[in-house]
Parts: C-alpha cells; structure tokens; sequence
C-alpha cells in the first residue's frame, strides 16, 4: 500500500515534526536523501561523479532550499553545480551553502534554454506550495527541457502539477525521476499529474506517525495488496461461502451490457450468478454462459443499471433491491434511481459524467478535482462510491480516506469496460467483502488483468482473462506466506 497526503495533511505533520526537530533538520534530511538519489543516478549515467555536470532549477521557496543544499553536497564531491534562478529569490541559506561548496547561480534566460554540458537537470522550481501552472519564462524552460531530452529529477513533484488534484491545466514539467519526503504527495498517484512523476522515490525524513485514515489521505492499493486481499475459495467453500450474485443489467435496447456484467461476474469467481434481467439480454447470457441460472432464488449481492437505458421500472427494482438489506453495486443507467440515503454496503460505480450528474454538478468539476468529487459523492449518498476513469478512486461515507486502485493500461478505458467491472465487484459484495475493498479489488483486478496482456482487449476478452489473473494472484498470496 502507499500512503499519500493532501499539502494541508503533509504541512500538518512537519509542523507537528518540527516542534521535536527543529525548523532546519527536516530540510537537511530532505536534501540529504535527495544529494544521494542524485549521485546514483548521476553514477549510473556517467559512471563517476566527479566532472559531472547537475543544473538545479530553483524557485522562491523551500522546494529550491532543498535542491541548493542537495547541490551544495554534490559540488563539495566534485559535481559542477549551477542553479538557474527561475522564480524570485531563492532560499537563502541554501544558495549561501552552494556557493560556499563552489557551486555557481545564473538568471534562466529569456528563451529559457540551458546550455550544455548537463548530466542531470533538478526540478526545484515549486513544490507543494506550488500554485498549478508555471509562469514565463518558466514554462518556456519545462517545454526545452522535454524538447532537448535533458534526464530530469524532480524535487518532490514535477512543478507546475497540482499537489493535491493531480491536475495539470497548464505547463508543467515531466520527471524521470521524482524524490518525495516522508510521504507520497497525491499527485504522484493522481492521472495526469502521475504520468509526469516517472519513478517516485520516497526518502524518509523522520516525520511523526499520522492518522492516515483522516481526510486528507490516500491510500493505494499495489500488486501485492490485491493478492493478499482477494477473496480465494477454500477446499470447504460451496456456492454460497463464493457468493451468489442476482444481476439485473442490459435491456432490450441494449442486451451486451448484461453479457459483459454477467462475464464479469462469472470470470471473477461467483459462486452462482442469477441472471434477473430482460429477455434479449437472457437468452444472449443463455448462449454464451451456460452455468449462469435466470430463476429468482437466493441471492447474497444484487447488480443493477449496467445498459438499462430509460427503463421506466428502474426506480421500484432499486427500492426492492433497497429492501433486501443485501449489498448491491449499481452502475450507469441505474444511477439515475437512487433514493436519498443508501447505506455504506451499496457500491456505487460511475464514471465522471455520471458522478457530475449524481451531484448536479458539470463534468469538468468533477475532472478538475476526482479526490473532491468522489468523497462529496459519498458524503451526498451513503453510499460507497468507485469513481471511473484514469485514476479509480474509491470514497466511503465511513471513513475519510481515499483508495486507489492499482493502475491499468489507457487502453481499457473503452465502452464495456464498466459493466465488466460492475461484476467483478457484485462477485466481490457476495462473497462477503465491505464495499470499499470490493471497489478496490475489483477496479484493480481489471487493471492487473489488462496490464499483463501485450496489447488492446476488447472487454469480454480481458473478463475472460481473470480466472488466470486470480489463479497468478493466489500463487503470489502463496509465495508471501498467505494459505488461502
Ligand atoms: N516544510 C518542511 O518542513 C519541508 C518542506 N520541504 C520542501 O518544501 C516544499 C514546500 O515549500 P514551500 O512551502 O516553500 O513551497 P514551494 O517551494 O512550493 O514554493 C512556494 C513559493 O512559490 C511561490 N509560488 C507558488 N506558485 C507559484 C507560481 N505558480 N508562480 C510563481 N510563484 C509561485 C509562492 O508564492 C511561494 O513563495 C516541499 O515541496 C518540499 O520540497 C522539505 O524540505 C521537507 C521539509
Ligand atoms: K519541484
């Protein structure tokens, strides 16, 4: 799992740090671990340190501080040292530091091009005191650097990104490498900013120990989360300790959602799905999935909305699903029949447009601040919400957290790809599991399923990958010590 923190949560600690430490202590660790991840790479690159060659770009703040005193470390082991001062004056102390271990300071240059010879470019322009976008000549100098190919280390985050929505609305710089401290900053696990961060190093800075289940706080799931965390049958498990599914999904108009929902669900190790939905969809399941039953019966998780189009019942079969006091996942048609209040037990699964719909809100609120959204979603409903789209987020009224899951190629954003998703994750609410582990695993089942393919799927295909993928995940479980 890695943690991450909003600016205000990640200030809250250092302050909190700082009272035991002292206010310079947390900025020499800082730019001691980051001096250290700098000659690695300037090693790996060069071979040697010595004579090469490091450009820091600095900014006003304490983001530059750390890049001058990491520079102040390499000059004194023989590295050229330059900073480039790129927005008002940088910090004090730390340009003092390198100057004294004979590094030098230059003004960027009105077209904002370095001139050579440069091993590494340090990205200490803004960190999360950063507003988002750069200013000129600023930008100019991010868009060279990609353009000139220089090899770049961004000091905490690439600046210019937003710190806390992942955004990236204006210029911005794109790392190879990013060296965080103490904890990981949002953006490092929010799209787009997240694909500018390249590989995130954390470098530990002695913070104190936080409440990371507060607002404010991320946590996303990795590889190995997902093989610990996936419900595997045992030798005693029958139908119903799997789970049995009752998924109403696709309609006359449109019969493939249910063939894709069902897929899921079944591919993801349901213990029995009961197909419940329209006859065009039923006898297309009836085709394609002969182990999947249509009478009603017993049920342990409902799944309801994929493909039902304008269906005009759609409000009596979620209150009956209501009434059931079971688990259900709703998904996209079906999230324009919500009653007022939902419990935490229901997952409701969106994407932007009908998150921003959910909150009579226009779609572009919802896709300048995802974090924001999904919690407001929650926060509104009752009920757990997995928010689609490049970053899967998961918010649940009961705690303040945020989950990620872990992250899948671009390509399996593509029509389908949610009401397989909607599920997997009913598979998961019948076996048992809270709905926000349910959205988490299963978003992230997908991704893990998706990124072990060399190329594009279509969605039934990639569904039909998961016993596979669950069947990889078990033996890792195994291999970490977990008997499932
Ligand atoms: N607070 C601490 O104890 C620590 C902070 N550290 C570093 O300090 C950073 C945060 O430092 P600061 O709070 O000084 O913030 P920044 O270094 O991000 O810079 C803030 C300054 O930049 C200006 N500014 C912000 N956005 C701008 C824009 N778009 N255009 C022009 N000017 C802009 C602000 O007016 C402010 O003067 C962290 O990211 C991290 O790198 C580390 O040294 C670890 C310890
Ligand atoms: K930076």
């Amino acid at each position: 799992m890695i943690t991450a923190a909003t600016a205000d949560a990640v200030r809250e600690l250092e302050r909190r740090t700082m009272i035991s430490t002292g206010d310079d202590a947390l900025m020499q660790r800082a730019a001691a671990g980051l001096a250290a991840v700098l000659a690695a790479e300037l090693r790996h690159r060069a071979g040697h340190l010595y004579g090469t060659a490091v450009t820091l770009l600095v900014g006003p703040g304490n983001n530059g501080g750390d890049a001058l005193f990491a520079g102040a470390r390499l000059a004194a082991r023989g590295v050229a040292v330059r900073a480039v001062r790129c927005l008002g004056r940088p910090h004090a102390a730390g340009l003092a530091a390198l100057l004294a271990a004979g590094g030098r300071v230059v003004d960027l240059p009105e077209d904002g091009r370095l001139s050579g010879p440069v091993t590494l470019v340090v990205d200490g322009v803004l960190g999360i005191g950063g507003r988002p976008g750069l200013p000129e000549p600023v930008a100019r100098l991010a868009e060279a650097v990609a353009e000139d190919g220089w090899p770049l280390v961004a000091v905490d985050l690439p600046s210019g990104v937003d710190a806390d929505t992942g955004a990236v609305a204006g210029a911005a710089f794109c790392a190879d490498r990013t060296v965080t401290f103490g904890v990981h900053k949002a953006c490092h696990l929010l799209e787009p900013a997240r694909g500018r961060c390249g590989v995130v190093e954390r470098v530990d800075i002695g913070l104190e120990a936080a409440d990371t289940t507060a607002p404010g706080w991320l946590h996303a799931l990795e590889d190995d989360d997902l093989a610990l965390g996936w419900p595997y049958p045992g030798a005693a498990s029958d139908k119903y300790a799997r789970g049995v599914v009752g998924l109403d999904a696709g309609s006359d108009q449109y019969p493939g959602a249910g063939v894709l929902s069902t897929t899921g669900a079944v591919h993801a190790g349901a213990g029995m799905v009961r197909f419940l939905g329209a006859d065009r969809p039923a006898e297309l399941v009836r085709r394609r999935l002969p182990d999947v039953v249509f009478s009603p019966g017993r049920v342990q998780a409902h799944l309801l909305g994929s493909g039902w189009g304008d269906r005009p019942d759609g409000a009596d079969v979620v209150a009956a699903a209501l009434d059931t006091g079971l688990p259900a996942v709703v998904d996209a048609d079906g999230l324009r029949f919500l009653p007022d209040h939902l419990p935490a037990s229901w997952l409701l699964t969106p994407h932007a447009g009908e998150l921003a719909r959910l909150l009579d809100r226009e779609r572009g609120w919802v896709e300048e601040d995802p974090l924001r959204a999904v919690r407001a979603a929650a926060a509104r409903t009752g009920a757990t919400v997995l928010l689609k789209g490049a970053s899967q987020l998961v918010a649940s009224p009961e705690h303040g957290w945020v989950g990620v899951a872990v992250p899948g190629p671009a390509w399996t954003a593509r029509a389908g790809s949610g009401d397989v998703l909607g599920g997997i994750c009913a598979t998961l609410l019948a076996a048992g599991l809270p709905a926000w582990r349910a959205g988490l695993l299963g978003a992230s089942v997908q991704a893990v399923a998706a990124r072990t393919h060399p190329g594009p799927l279509p969605p039934h295909a990639l569904a039909e990958r998961l016993p596979e993928t669950v069947g990889r995940l078990e033996a890792r479980a195994r291999a970490l010590g977990v008997r499932p």
